[in-house]
């Protein structure tokens, strides 16, 4: 049977656009792409990349406090202009969707700017009708923020929206205590928004080390954002030109705007799924095996849309992986271990690879080497703020399971400290490592006693048995 095209891509974020460009430009399969909204995706416009840019805009305020503890007496912060910063951040994005694009043409890889759904194993349909066959087809449609499903929540924002507001709200509501849900916090506090965040759990960042999690917890209300734990809403309304929200306890607030950072869902809803044999999971992500192969022996799907590790180099690696083993006669997985990541806060990030202390105590043995202190740099301006640096060590084998930093730039520092533990370095291999003074990350092969060591209890009949 004869095909259009070697390899047919929906979706041209992360994930599509590296296996696209692979296929197409490394291994010379004949591909075509349909991206529905701009290329780039997720990430590219509007989340990392946006999202970051506007990290770096939100600190001015904090640099300037450090600065007046340097002696530079009267430093201010100065007034944002957001005009002015949307209009940089919107022309960057295009010089990136650009760049995408090229890359694809390229690689000669055929784009489709319009919306793809499947027809069958083998073909798709573009929005404009005309159908494509292709021998293979990768699903890489990402995810899409979910609602939490109380009445009134079509009056929230969701990510996407932080990205093209025209003004910024003078008061802002942020629900959620993930990553997105934190960053923003941090973000619209930052640039001058009187900012209230909801989380209905005890400390925010689910998933991070707990102390991590506790000292993040205590950063948001440190640098002035009004944090509220164990908080749930009930409905929103429209009041006038601002947004009524009703509380848990049935108090009752206005805001200039609401969003809502309450997770993301894979974006399966009307692709044409039911016309193939592809399964999904019970949360509506595409069940795929190791090799990101559906239950369909044509379809493939990675990113999001699978939802294992929802970060943009999973989704590359992912499709990168798919792309050498169909196209490349290389066969390759993506590992989903050790996956590193930080959540963007200020000042301090909140970055982590491994096991979490909780679950290297679940697992096992454990020792835990671990330091908080104050750094130098923001000490000698009078702050208070702490760094922790924790390094979990698995007492039989020396091998370091997993490591957290709580820190300025700590997702520099993670990314750095990931590759030793990905290779299956010991505590004994950190030990040998000469340190560089004066950082902070130094404490990283500093730390000589553990400063707790979890024991696995043994249940006393099954340790006689
Ligand atoms: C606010 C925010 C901040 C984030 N920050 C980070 C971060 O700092 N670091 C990090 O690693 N990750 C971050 N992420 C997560 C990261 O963006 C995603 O994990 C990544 O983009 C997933 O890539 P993907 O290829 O699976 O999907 P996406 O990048 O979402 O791409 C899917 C593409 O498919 C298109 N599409 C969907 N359906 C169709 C269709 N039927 N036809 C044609 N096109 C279609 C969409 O328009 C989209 O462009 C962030 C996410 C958000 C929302
Ligand atoms: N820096 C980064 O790497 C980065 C940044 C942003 C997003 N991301 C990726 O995007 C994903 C999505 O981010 P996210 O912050 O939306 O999701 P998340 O899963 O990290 O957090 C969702 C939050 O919403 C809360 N929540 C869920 N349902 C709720 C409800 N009904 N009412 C109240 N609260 C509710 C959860 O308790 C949780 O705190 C992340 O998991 C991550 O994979 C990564």
């Amino acid at each position: 049977m004869s095909f259009d095209y070697d390899l047919f891509v929906i979706g041209g974020g992360s994930g599509g656009v590296r296996a696209a460009r692979v296929a197409a430009g490394e291994h010379g399969a004949r591909v075509a792409l349909a991206e529905e909204s701009r290329m780039g995706g997720t990430c590219v416009i509007r989340g990392c990349v946006p999202k970051k840019l506007m990290i770096f805009a939100s600190q001015a305020g904090l640099l300037a406090d450090e600065m007046r503890g340097y002696g530079w007496d009267g430093a201010q912060a100065g007034r944002f202009d957001w005009e002015v910063f949307r209009h940089k951040m919107d022309a960057e994005l295009t010089r990136l969707e650009l760049i995408y694009t090229a890359n694809l043409t390229k690689a000669g890889v055929e784009i489709f700017h319009q919306r793809a759904t499947l027809v069958d194993h083998h073909t798709v349909a573009l929005a404009d009708g005309t159908r494509k066959t292709a021998k293979h087809i990768l699903i890489a449609v990402g995810g899409r923020p979910a609602l939490p499903g109380i009445p009134g929540e079509e009056l929230g924002l969701v990510s996407d929206d932080l990205f093209t507001m025209d003004s910024l709200p003078r008061r802002v509501l942020l629900v959620g205590g993930g990553y997105i849900a934190c960053e923003f916090a941090t973000i619209l506090a930052g640039l001058g928004c009187d900012t209230v965040q909801v989380y209905r759990g005890d400390a925010v960042l689910r998933g991070f080390d707990r102390q991590a999690r506790d000292m993040a917890t205590l950063q948001l209300s440190d640098i002035g954002i009004d944090l509220r734990l164990n908080v749930n809403l009930t409905g929103l309304e429209r009041n006038g030109d601002r947004i009524g929200v009703t509380f848990g306890d049935t108090s009752r607030e206005d805001f200039d705007a609401v969003f809502w950072a309450t997770g993301r869902a894979p974006y399966t809803a009307k692709l044409g799924l039911e016309n193939t044999g592809v399964h999904l999971r019970a949360n509506g992500a595409i069940a795929v095996d190791e090799w990101s192969q559906t239950a369909v022996p044509s379809i493939f799907a990675v990113g999001d849309v699978t939802d294992r590790v929802n970060l943009t180099p999973v989704a590359i690696r992912e499709g990168h992986a798919f792309a050498d083993t169909v196209f490349g006669g290389r066969a390759r997985k993506a590992s989903h271990v050790n996956v590193a990541s930080a959540a963007y806060l200020r000042p301090h990030e909140a970055a982590s690879v491994g096991l979490t202390e909780e679950q290297a105590q679940a697992r096992g043995d454990v020792d835990v080497y671990a330091t908080v202190f104050r750094p130098m740099r923001s000490m000698f301006a009078g702050s208070n703020a702490r760094v922790m640096m924790k390094l979990l060590v698995d007492p039989e084998t020396d091998r370091v399971l997993g490591c957290h930093i709580f820190g300025p730039d700590a997702g520099e520092m993670i990314q750095l400290a990931a590759i030793p533990i990905t290779m299956g370095a010991t505590k004994a291999d950190f030990d040998a490592t000469m340190a560089v003074h004066p950082t902070a990350a130094e404490e990283l092969v500093t730390m000589r006693q553990p400063v707790r060591r979890h024991r696995l209890e043994i249940p006393a009949q099954a340790a006689t048995a």
